[in-house]
């Protein structure tokens, strides 16, 4: 295998962070880098850049078909644009894909190694060449209790989710903040005063989010500072926003069971929820277990499992300091906390699960999928 690698989206949230994290686990050592710009062809390229120090275009077929492998964090448009154009010129190399386009096709793998590294090894010696990373908010949630699915033993799972604002990208953080400074800005001269009546602060601060501009809701539509959005992605029709739809599909493709792997789906459904977090998704999850296992082993298994989910015990003082989006910004660690049987039966099972979906929900899967290829 080559060891040239096209870098496309590097300079986005995703890719940013990828940048990072391939730097400090020195990725760069080990390739040959090709940095694309869909708007800055012929721009000085980055400083990891070896001896390609401009950029190309990254919807310039033929320098594409260059690249032994081409990691993209440009975005679903770029994917459908371009992918199908590459491939039909006969390019054999490995495409690894931050953005969900090519997720559910037959032939892409959704990439999380450390849950399911059999399934990669599996496309690999079959000839795969396509690799996608999943959803954040289910990469993130595989990684913190991919143990109990992995044993088999859930018979369905329920996911409520609090999804920070960066889950829509850098604009969207830009938008939460503006907003929150709208909102203080309103009622700072009450707010300094400790004998002013909250109910009138509360009054101004609910006039100014019904009356912010359009400006400065474009993104979300609606005020998120200060409130919340129960709707993530695309509406389906059907009752399931497209967010909620991936949980099952996703979750189900990257364990390699359900339709296309000839075995049952285990069920996977719930609301997901964009708050006011800054970065870091969050979710409360309930489980029926198959049969009553103790807590003890349920806790064992998760800490288990990979060596960067941490079981978080289920106290006030240890969840207030470990178990929040502050705690895990900017971290590998994911921390699964408030596991607890429920007053439904022995059999159900509840958790708290969050991780940076900028690092395990985005980037760090695919730079790992890119370190298997050069591994082989
Ligand atoms: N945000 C998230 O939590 C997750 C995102 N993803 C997926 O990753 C993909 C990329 O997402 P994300 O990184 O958030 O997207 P961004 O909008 O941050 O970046 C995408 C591209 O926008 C262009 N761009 C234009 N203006 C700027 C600017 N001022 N600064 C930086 N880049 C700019 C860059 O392309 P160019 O250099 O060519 O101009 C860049 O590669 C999407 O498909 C998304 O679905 C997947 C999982 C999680
Ligand atoms: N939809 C996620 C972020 C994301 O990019 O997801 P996906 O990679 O499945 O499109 C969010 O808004 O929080």
């Amino acid at each position: 295998m080559g060891n040239v690698v096209g870098l496309v989206g590097w300079r986005g949230m995703v890719g940013s962070v990828l940048m990072d994290r391939m730097q400090a686990e020195g990725d760069f050592k080990l390739i040959e880098p090709v940095f694309f710009s869909t708007s800055n062809a012929g721009g000085t390229a980055p400083a990891q850049a070896k001896n390609e120090k401009t950029l190309k275009d990254a919807r310039d077929i033929e320098a594409l078909k260059q690249c032994d492998i081409i990691l993209t964090c440009q975005g679903g448009d770029y994917t459908n644009e371009i992918f199908p154009k590459l491939r039909g010129a006969g390019w054999q190399g490995h495409w690894i894909d931050a953005a969900s386009a090519l997720r559910m096709k037959s032939d892409a793998v959704i990439v999380l190694d450390p849950v399911n590294m059999p399934v990669i090894q599996s496309a690999l010696a079959k000839g795969g060449k396509n690799w996608v990373g999943g959803n954040c908010t289910v990469s993130c949630m595989l990684m913190g209790v991919g143990a109990l699915f992995k044993a088999g033993l859930v018979e369905w799972m329920n996911t409520q989710t609090y999804q920070a604002a960066s889950g829509g990208g850098a604009q969207h953080m830009r938008e939460l903040l503006t907003q929150f400074g709208a909102l203080h800005a309103e009622v700072r001269d009450l707010l300094a005063d400790p004998k002013s009546a909250i109910l009138e602060i509360d009054r101004m601060v609910i006039s100014k989010q019904r009356s912010l501009s359009e400006k400065e809701t474009v993104h979300f539509g609606v005020p998120l500072g200060g409130s919340l959005i129960p709707w993530i992605d695309k509406d389906l029709g059907d009752g399931y926003s497209r967010e909620e739809w991936k949980g099952m599909a996703e979750t189900n493709k990257i364990l390699g069971q359900g339709e296309g792997f000839g075995s049952p789906a285990v069920p996977v459904d719930g609301f997901c929820v964009r708050v006011g977090a800054m970065r870091c998704h969050s979710q409360a999850l309930t489980f029926k277990l198959k049969k009553d296992v103790p807590l003890a082993d349920v806790e064992a298994m998760i800490a288990a499992d990979n060596e960067w989910v941490k079981v978080v015990p289920n106290t006030r003082e240890a969840t207030l300091k470990d178990l929040t989006p502050v705690a895990v910004t900017g971290t590998l660690q994911i921390p699964v906390g408030r596991i607890r049987k429920m007053n439904m039966g022995p059999q159900y099972l509840g958790a708290f699960t969050i991780g940076d979906q900028l690092l395990w929900g985005a980037a760090e899967p695919l730079r790992r999928m890119l370190r298997i290829l050069l591994e082989q």
